[in-house]
């Protein structure tokens, strides 16, 4: 669907509370968790995204039956796996969807997934989930665009990811969980929402131990129960939020943050001069009347600054006197928002993962973003210019963002969309 553009008004502080909503990259792999159990499962803290909408469409297709029980609460059933298929038409939408792959492979003996989508700044392999699943027992093939997994019997095994994959751990502990084998991964992923995966997944009976760490281990169990469960804050909205009020120069209350989930984040803003103050779930984020500083920046893995923040602080920081360097190891070819700040007046040259920022003033401009945290770049320079930056591709914002444009309203911002920027489906 053509949604209307953003337009957004900026130049002037922001102020107030803002409540964070729940972590989209946990919901969505907790979501696709409840596969595994027959019972009925309920989860609180689910953001009302069009990530969410995608991933409950393929639930649909594979036998769940959902239901909003409140503004963020969902309801989950699957008493059978009606199709092992996840098509590419469902699975294209988003990077998310591919982990079905362990859980229908878990749940129903085979799967056949077609290749993931998502946010295509440049190629997102999928080779250690496959390397995960065959070296765990399973059989994977890939034909036409799609990948298909057997196994005969239950996993079992040791795998060592060769490198920290978030989604590749994600897809090899939801394949392992049910059964009689015993799983060890090395080198398992310690992000967030890994964490919240395997506290769900427990929650359910699940035997998974070391969640946090990099070894993990996994104790098939015969099956899961039901159950109820609320999802983490989210730290790259709580992030998002933190760079909106340092370009902006205001003070912003963020409410249901995890402040231990952004120990980067918040030492970096420190380092470039923000106030950040904590106070258990709050954190009161001050650039009032204060002399930023440029600062350099580099992704890392879980507990390092998130590649999911990278665009949003090239933002900041191309409005900040000085010169900054940004780098994206995670993730190289991430760089769509910098023709877009380009034509904003930013001043940044790029080099392979490097950004070389020179800070100044940015001008309004139309501008189109390409992909979720683009946008989010792109709404944060666009408040901190006079004059109306109009914001084309808020499809990509309401994959991530939970009613942005009123939620940045009730922080003051001058924002509009001649129309609503997400559909509910219920
Ligand atoms: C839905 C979701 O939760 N998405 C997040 C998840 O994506 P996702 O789970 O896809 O990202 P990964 O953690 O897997 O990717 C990390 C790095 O590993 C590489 N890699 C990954 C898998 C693989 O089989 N082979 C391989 O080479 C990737 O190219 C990347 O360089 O974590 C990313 C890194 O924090 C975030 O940017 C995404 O927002
Ligand atoms: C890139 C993101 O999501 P995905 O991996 O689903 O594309 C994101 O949340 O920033």
């Amino acid at each position: 669907m053509q949604l209307t553009p953003l337009h957004v008004q900026g130049g002037r502080p922001l102020g107030g509370e803002i409540a964070i909503q729940h972590s989209k990259n946990a919901a969505l792999p907790i979501i696709v968790a409840s596969l595994l159990s027959r019972e009925v499962i309920t989860l609180h803290g689910i953001p009302r995204l069009s990530d969410v909408y995608t991933i409950l469409e393929l639930m649909h297709h594979l036998g769940t039956r959902h239901a909003w029980v409140g503004p963020n609460s969902l309801t989950l059933h699957t008493p059978e796996i009606l199709s092992t298929h996840a098509p590419y038409a469902l699975v294209s939408k988003m990077r998310a969807s591919f982990i079905v792959l362990g859980a229908i492979l878990a749940r129903a003996g085979e799967a056949r997934v077609s290749m993931p989508g998502g946010c295509a700044w440049g190629p997102r392999p999928v080779d250690q989930h496959v390397k995960a699943l065959r070296a765990l027992g399973a059989e994977v093939t890939e034909q036409g665009g799609d990948f298909h997994a057997a196994r005969h019997g239950s996993l079992a095994g040791t795998f060592v990811f060769e490198l920290l994959t978030v989604g590749g751990t994600h897809n090899a502990l939801l394949a392992a969980a049910l059964g009689d084998g015993v799983v060890t991964l090395e080198n398992a992923s310690i992000d967030t929402d890994v964490v919240d995966l395997i506290e769900f997944l427990n929650s359910l009976g699940a035997q998974i131990e070391g969640a946090g760490t990099n070894t993990l281990t996994i104790r098939g169990v015969e099956a899961l129960r039901g159950g109820e469960y609320t999802v983490i804050p989210d730290r790259i909205e709580a992030g998002t939020f933190m760079m909106l009020a340092a370009a902006t120069r205001s003070k912003l209350t963020l409410t249901n943050v995890r402040p231990d989930h952004l120990r980067a984040v918040i030492a970096k803003m420190a380092e470039m001069g923000v106030s950040i103050l904590e106070d258990g779930s709050r954190m009161i984020v001050d650039a009032r009347d204060r002399e930023l500083r440029a600062v350099n920046v580099t992704t890392q893995s879980y507990p390092g600054f998130p590649t999911d923040l990278q665009p949003q602080m090239s933002a900041l920081l191309a409005t900040l006197p000085g010169t900054s360097v940004v780098q994206d190891p995670v993730y190289p070819d991430r760089l769509t928002h910098v023709a877009e700040l380009h034509r904003m007046g930013a001043n940044i040259t790029v080099s392979g993962y490097t950004q070389v920022i020179q800070g100044a003033p940015l001008h309004a401009a139309p501008v189109k973003a390409a992909d979720l945290r683009a946008g989010a770049a792109l709404f944060i320079a666009g408040l901190t210019c006079e004059g109306e930056t109009i914001i084309d591709g808020v499809q990509y914002l309401n994959r991530g963002y939970e009613r942005l444009a009123e939620r940045l309203r009730g922080i003051g911002a001058e924002v509009r969309q001649p129309e609503p920027m997400l559909a509910a489906d219920d």
